[in-house]
């Protein structure tokens, strides 16, 4: 995104990235998608199946914490300044409830809590599609300079 729109701030590349009905490659595998995005808040949906299941055959753990981490990530983004770049540097997952193939349409809502010049925190909530509240998280990412482009 960064490497379109270098001289754009970051709610400017993510509005783009929305515009553009595309999304990146770890959505497109999990079929989640950025569904919403404002400074510092983003939204993003998905609805498990059975191709995401763990050996137990509830929702693997790794799905919730993609969703969470994407929540987080494009909340932080959507805060940076024009030539800023970050990265999730820590990520803390409270699986309050078990996902299942029948979960529904989950929606994954993440809001920035700071951002420094160096370090952002982030939190997120994952729902249902009945409302019921699945997982949370807080996020520390690293802010830092964007490389040029080689
Ligand atoms: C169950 C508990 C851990 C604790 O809940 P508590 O403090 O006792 O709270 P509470 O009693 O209020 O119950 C709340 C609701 O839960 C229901 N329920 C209760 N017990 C069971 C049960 N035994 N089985 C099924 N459901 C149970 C209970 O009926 C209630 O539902 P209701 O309101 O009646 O409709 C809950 O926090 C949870 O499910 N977290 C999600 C964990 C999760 O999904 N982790 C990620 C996947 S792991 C992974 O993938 C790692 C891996 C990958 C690959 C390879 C290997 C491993």
């Amino acid at each position: 995104m960064s490497e379109v729109m270098p001289e754009a701030d970051g709610l400017a590349q993510v509005r783009a990235l929305l515009a553009t009905g595309r999304q990146p490659s770890m959505g497109e595998t999990l079929r989640v998608s950025l569904v919403e995005v404002d400074r510092g808040r983003s939204v993003f949906e998905g609805r498990p199946d059975a191709s995401v299941l763990n050996p137990m055959g509830g929702v693997h753990g790794g799905y919730a914490a993609a969703m969470l981490d994407s929540a987080c990530g494009i909340a932080a983004h959507s805060s940076l300044k024009a030539g800023q770049a970050y990265t999730t540097l820590e990520l803390k997952i409270s699986y309050v409830r078990g996902l299942t193939k029948e979960s529904g349409l989950c929606r994954a809502e993440g809001r920035v809590v700071s951002v420094g010049r160096r370090v952002a925190f982030a939190e997120a909530s994952l729902h249902d599609e009945r409302g019921r509240l699945c997982a949370t998280a807080t996020s520390t990412l690293l802010v830092f300079e964007a490389q040029p482009s080689p």
